[in-house]
């Protein structure tokens, strides 16, 4: 990160020698370094903050003088693990968190690498720093469902590169945590290259014991946000980790986790908060960061600690102290107007010195951005006729005399393997009579593979669905009807990415996503909201029974999280690291 101003500008306006550009006077400062609320003014110039005392020697003619008396000036709001993909993009989830006060974020690279490779991904970070606030970057070293090719994507030469970057902050979350703890040289060694250029490396440790977390921790991972109790939270903090307590769309466990503090009497010095990527109705709901605030403190934390987990802690944890997170001279100018500290939503943002929303509007203007330009990948690279035969989508069944290894949905995300004896037609599994039961097929947008799979408790009365969005950005089609999943996934084949919902022969709903296959390129978050509230209602009118489609397709093709996965080598059971129906290459049925 650098400053604008230079550092001789900025002692010249500290002595009051040179005019500032902009004065907040009178406001109570919240200083997150001493802990104090203090009744100062805060002298900035250019993009930084040059002073903060009681001299009003640096206002001139020409300075701007915002009067924040009744008023808490509180440093810009950080996110430290975002992933800006949940429909929205960094433009749209960007304009709308900077004027609810988050003026710095830390976003997960997964699927832009996945689909722009180091070059373009490498260009959009670039392109993406005209966009008012601190917008960063994690670079993933591995992706969520191993895939042929996986290991020539994440090259070491791209993958060191990337890290070098300035908008970088370091190696984002290994989710397949089992790699670090078996000693994985690749992900070993990328651990040691972070650390001697001065990096920090993201951690995703969910479900891991104390135990094996010793030797995650060894690894040199540095952070995990996946406590799900205030006891796994302590354990992550008794080892050192920066602890980053969630409160997410999929995991809203801060009332839970929170308790490490409430009833603890722990240090919060190493304890940040992440809203994990919500889905776009969650924050248009709750807010982001300064829903996290809101709810830490109606949970019963003090303010100012609330306050220091989301500015000074993430600053230090992200090795941008000398930056962010704080109100002092040589910091940037990021800062909130907030009137009361009960809902914790800013009067006014400033970001680099300049005023970027008021009263929650935003006034920055975004860049435009042509993602196209960046993406290397074809959204399909098989003609659509390909989707349209139904038997692609169905279970081969030779012998009715051996169960089926059915995906249970558990919850929201978690799945478990049930062996059920079915029906065979044609050499098909034939869900005909079985109420409950889905199809599922996975298949590769480059034409190369399918992988198939068979669903209970998703959503019993799907006809089909198909979808990109998912971990794997590979065409994921669902449902009970094998011509009305063919509909969907043609669709969205000629739409270039995106959701497709079909009852019977007709398409019901239509959610275009054409960067990735996640997003939309709409800079509009309103329209990511509309589009997630009526995904999810349609579902749930189909019997989907839980709270979060958007993170149920995405983690169905993951290879880390419990359960039947569908994979791209195959319908995969985790924990015995084991593919039960190995992917079918996709030319095998193409039929004219
Ligand atoms: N591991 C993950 N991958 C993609 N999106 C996410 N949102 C939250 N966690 C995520």
């Amino acid at each position: 990160m650098k400053i604008n101003a230079s550092r001789s500008e900025l002692v010249e306006v500290a002595k009051g020698n040179l005019p500032a550009d902009v004065f907040i006077k009178g406001g109570t400062i919240i200083n997150v370094y001493s802990g104090e609320f203090l009744k100062l003014h805060v002298a900035i110039y250019k993009d930084s903050i040059a002073y903060v005392g009681e001299s009003e020697a640096a206002i001139g003619a020409d300075t701007k003088v915002i009067d924040a008396t009744g008023k808490y000036v509180a440093p810009g709001f950080i996110e430290a693990h975002s992933h800006p993909w949940v429909i929205y993009n960094p433009i749209s989830i960007t304009s709308k968190v900077l004027p609810l006060g988050t003026t710095t974020s830390v976003n997960d690279n997964l699927f832009f690498h996945l689909h722009m490779g180091a070059k373009g991904f490498k260009d959009l970070a670039h392109d993406l720093k005209d966009m008012p606030g601190n917008f960063l970057w994690f670079v993933r070293l591995v992706s969520q469902a191993d895939y042929p090719g996986e290991k020539a994507w994440y090259n070491h030469h791209d993958i060191h590169e990337l890290l070098k970057l300035e908008e970088v902050v370091g190696s984002a979350e290994v989710t397949r945590w089992p790699m670090l703890y078996k000693g994985d040289p690749f992900l070993l060694e990328t651990m040691d290259f972070v650390k001697e250029i001065g990096k920090i490396s993201d951690g995703h440790t969910s479900g891991c014991s104390y135990e094996k977390l010793n030797a995650v921790v060894a690894s040199g991972v540095t952070a995990c946000h996946e406590a799900i109790t205030a006891k796994e939270a302590l354990d992550r903090l008794r080892l050192g980790m920066w602890t980053v307590l969630r409160n997410s769309s999929l995991r809203p466990d801060l009332a839970e986790v929170i308790q490490m503090i409430t009833k603890g009497n722990v240090n919060t010095s190493r304890v940040v908060m992440t809203t994990d990527g919500p889905h776009p109705g969650f924050i248009d709901r709750e807010g982001f960061v300064d829903g996290l605030v809101r709810n830490a403190v109606e949970l019963g934390v003090p303010v100012m600690n609330a306050i220091q987990m989301v500015t000074i802690n993430a600053a230090t944890y992200l090795r941008l102290e000398d930056y962010i997170g704080g109100i002092a001279p040589g910091r940037k100018a990021d800062i909130l107007l907030l009137p009361d500290l009960e809902n914790f939503r800013p009067d006014m943002v400033i970001a680099s010195g300049e005023i970027v929303a008021e009263n929650g509007q935003l006034l920055a203007s975004m860049p435009e951005i042509s993602w196209e330009k960046y993406v290397v990948r074809q959204p399909f690279e098989f003609p659509k006729f390909v989707l349209e035969n139904p038997e692609l989508y169905l279970y081969p069944h030779g012998d009715e005399s051996k169960p089926i290894p059915v995906s249970y949905f558990k919850s929201n995300v978690i799945t478990q393997r049930k062996d059920i004896m079915l029906p065979a037609a044609d050499g098909f599994a034939d869900l005909s009579g079985q109420d409950g039961l889905l199809y599922a097929a996975l298949i590769d947008r480059r034409g190369k593979w399918v992988s198939r799979a068979l669903l209970e408790r998703f959503a019993s009365t799907l006809d089909g669905m198909a979808s990109t969005y998912n971990t794997t950005t590979e065409l994921l089609v669902v449902g009970r009807c094998a011509q009305a999943m063919a509909t969907a996934a043609a669709r969205v084949h000629e739409i270039g990415g995106g959701i497709v919902v079909v009852d019977k022969a007709e398409i019901i709903l239509e959610i275009p996503l054409p960067l990735t296959g996640m997003m939309t390129s709409d800079p509009s978050f309103d329209q990511a909201v509309a589009y997630h509230d009526v995904l999810l209602q349609t579902l749930q009118e189909r019997g989907f029974p839980f709270h979060d489609i958007l993170y149920t397709l995405l983690f169905l093709t993951c290879d880390f999280l419990p359960g039947l996965r569908l994979v791209p080598y195959g319908l995969y059971e985790v924990k015995k690291d084991q593919i039960l129906l190995e992917a079918t290459p996709l030319s095998t049925n193409i039929v004219k």
